[in-house]
């Protein structure tokens, strides 16, 4: 999907999918009106969607909200988009989420669990106050929609589910709390997609690198050149955009993935098979080494010789 508007004329849109595909479904994006969340509602509206957005700050949802409809209204189309407060972490507020949507538009088609995110810290200085916040967010958060999604209508009426992972394959320094969540993420997306293929129910997710660029993202780390300092560390040499997530989030929705379940797909431009992520560790000495002839020497009585 690419916007360009110049000296008035109509904003020029474009998704690789083809127009009407999404016609008549129902979804639901958490964090819809920010990053990430914002470029997937507008090409799941694009291409003819329903979508209900749903995070925690009204003024963000409605400022969003707004943004999407004034685009699409220059693209010539007509957004059915619904706002609803929600806090993934609250089981009561999730429950509502899915049953104001269900009530309201009739049915339930695909559920996109991308709100999240997480603060860097050192795992050592993590409380158990903020460890607990992250993973309610991004894994526990993730299981209530996903349960709720799936008992309130997806059970009965197929769906498909895309979760939102992170490049934790190494681990993740510095953001612990989150590596730990989205690495349980994606186990549970393939519990899941096994457990739920019986109901016609798809459950996969997207993983991108630590290189996609919004204001909200920046903001959240104090800098907005944080991602900059990712490009070192990618193949591709460069950040990602939040299309390049939307339209993996939209093929795995289609019919085009019908056979796909359980499966992450990375976004990352080839960063999570190179080196280290986007983190530099302090200079130290090197750790103590292990060989025969040194542990030899360790134990030896002090000034004693090996003699291997
Ligand atoms: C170096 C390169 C980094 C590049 C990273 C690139 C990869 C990018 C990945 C992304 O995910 S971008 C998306 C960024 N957006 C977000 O992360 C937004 C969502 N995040 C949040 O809302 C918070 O981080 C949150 C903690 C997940 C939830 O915040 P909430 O407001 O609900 O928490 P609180 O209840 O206020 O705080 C709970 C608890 O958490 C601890 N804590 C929170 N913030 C920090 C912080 N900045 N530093 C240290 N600790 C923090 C703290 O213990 C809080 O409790 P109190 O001690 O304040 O009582
Ligand atoms: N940008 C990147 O490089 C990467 C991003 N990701 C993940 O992608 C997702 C989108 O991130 P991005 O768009 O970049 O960043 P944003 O900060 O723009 O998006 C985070 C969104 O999640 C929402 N959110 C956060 N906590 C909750 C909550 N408890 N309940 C409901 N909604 C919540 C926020 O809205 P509100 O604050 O109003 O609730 C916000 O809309 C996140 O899960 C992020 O961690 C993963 C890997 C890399």
């Amino acid at each position: 999907m690419s916007t360009s508007k110049s000296m008035g004329t109509p904003l020029h849109v474009s998704s690789v999918f083809r127009p009407g595909l999404f016609d008549d479904r129902v979804a639901i994006v958490t964090g819809g009106a920010t990053g990430i969340g914002k470029g997937i509602t507008k090409e799941l509206l694009f291409l003819g969607c329903t979508v209900v957005i749903a995070s925690r700050k009204a003024d963000r949802l409605s400022d969003g909200a707004k943004e999407i409809r004034d685009w699409l209204a220059n693209a010539g189309q007509k957004a059915t988009l619904h706002v609803v407060q929600c806090n993934v972490r609250k089981e009561d507020e999730v429950k509502s989420l899915i049953s104001t949507t269900v009530d309201r538009f009739g049915k339930l088609d695909f559920l996109i669990n991308n709100g999240g995110g997480q603060f860097l810290s050192s795992t050592a200085d993590i409380r158990l106050k903020g460890w607990n916040a992250v993973v309610e967010t991004n894994l526990t958060g993730t299981f209530l929609l996903c349960r709720e999604a799936y008992n309130q209508w997806m059970k009965d009426h197929g769906g498909a589910i895309v979760n939102m992972a992170m490049d934790m394959w190494k681990g993740y320094p510095y953001m612990g709390h989150s590596g730990a969540a989205r690495a349980g993420v994606v186990n549970l997306t393939k519990t899941l997609g096994v457990e739920w293929a019986q109901s016609n129910v798809r459950v996969n997710a997207v993983a991108p690198g630590s290189s996609i660029f919004s204001p909200t993202a920046a903001a959240n780390y104090g800098n907005a050149s944080i991602f900059d300092g990712a490009k070192v560390n990618i193949p591709m040499k460069r950040t990602g955009t939040v299309e390049e997530v939307s339209s993996a989030v939209c093929f795995l929705l289609s019919p085009g993935a019908a056979f796909i379940t359980g499966e992450t797909i990375r976004i990352d431009g080839g960063q999570s098979f190179y080196i280290t992520p986007n983190f530099r560790l302090p200079d130290s000495k090197p750790t103590d080494m292990y060989s025969w002839q040194s542990q030899f020497d360790k134990d030896a009585p002090h000034g004693s010789k090996s003699k291997l």
